[in-house]
């Protein structure tokens, strides 16, 4: 039967001649969650954009609700919200016209009643006309969190959502991938953090892998 979600099967990755992951199988289905885990530079960044359709450097396959993503690429890119470990925002925009920027990419228009109702959940009401520039670390990365919350998506992957978030922040960010998850969603992120969330999940170690 096909899976809800994303099947990785025996995927291989290397850089510079040094294996990442070789053999790396696991199934990611809707209203779960998987935290990629293992130390700086065990692949992390790498696995997620390969799931993220942003690197085809990799052997094995990957599949979507059963489908190759290689034969299904756009539809895949639909249901998927990315937000790396950079900024992702640009800094001379402000969070109304990022947001509305991020919407158009995904073809939604006129959405700016939910463009309000995201930056109010993230708490930057009062904020969306000013240049991201002059916005706090944190806050700049509110913006592109906000994203969450005005781009339906079935998949969310995340690298670090939780950099430069204040500790309240956190929890709440936790809140909202428990709410996700429950209604269905599936979620594939890293965190050094140690996560608390309400229900179970599953931890794929790359850390744990050693290749000689
Ligand atoms: N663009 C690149 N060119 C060459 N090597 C790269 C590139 N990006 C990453 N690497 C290498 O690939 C390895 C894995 O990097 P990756 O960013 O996936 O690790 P990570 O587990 O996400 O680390 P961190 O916890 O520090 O974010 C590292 O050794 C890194 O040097």
């Amino acid at each position: 039967m096909a899976t809800t979600g994303l099947e990785i099967k025996q995927l291989f990755s290397d850089r510079d001649d040094r294996v990442l992951f070789s053999e790396l199988s696991f199934q990611l289905n809707a209203g779960e969650l998987i935290q990629v885990a293992g130390p700086n530079g065990s692949g992390k960044t790498t696995l997620l954009r390969i799931l993220a359709g942003l690197s085809s450097y990799y052997q094995g396959e990957v599949l979507w609700q059963g489908k190759s993503l290689r034969r299904q690429r756009h539809d895949y890119l639909q249901q998927l919200l990315y937000i790396g470990h950079g900024a992702g925002i640009k800094a001379v925009l402000s969070p109304l016209e990022n947001l509305r920027w991020s919407c158009a990419v995904r073809g939604i228009r006129k959405n700016d009643a939910n463009i309000f109702s995201a930056l109010e959940k993230v708490g930057l009401l009062g904020f969306e006309e000013q240049p991201c520039f002059s916005l706090s670390a944190g806050q700049q990365r509110r913006v592109n969190l906000a994203r969450l919350f005005c781009i339906p998506s079935k998949l969310w992957i995340l690298d670090e959502p939780f950099t430069a978030i204040d500790l309240a922040g956190v929890a709440e960010i936790e809140q909202w991938l428990s709410d996700f998850v429950s209604e269905g969603g599936a979620v594939l992120l890293t965190t050094h953090h140690r996560l608390s969330f309400s229900q179970d999940f599953s931890v794929v170690d790359l850390g744990a892998m050693h290749y000689g």
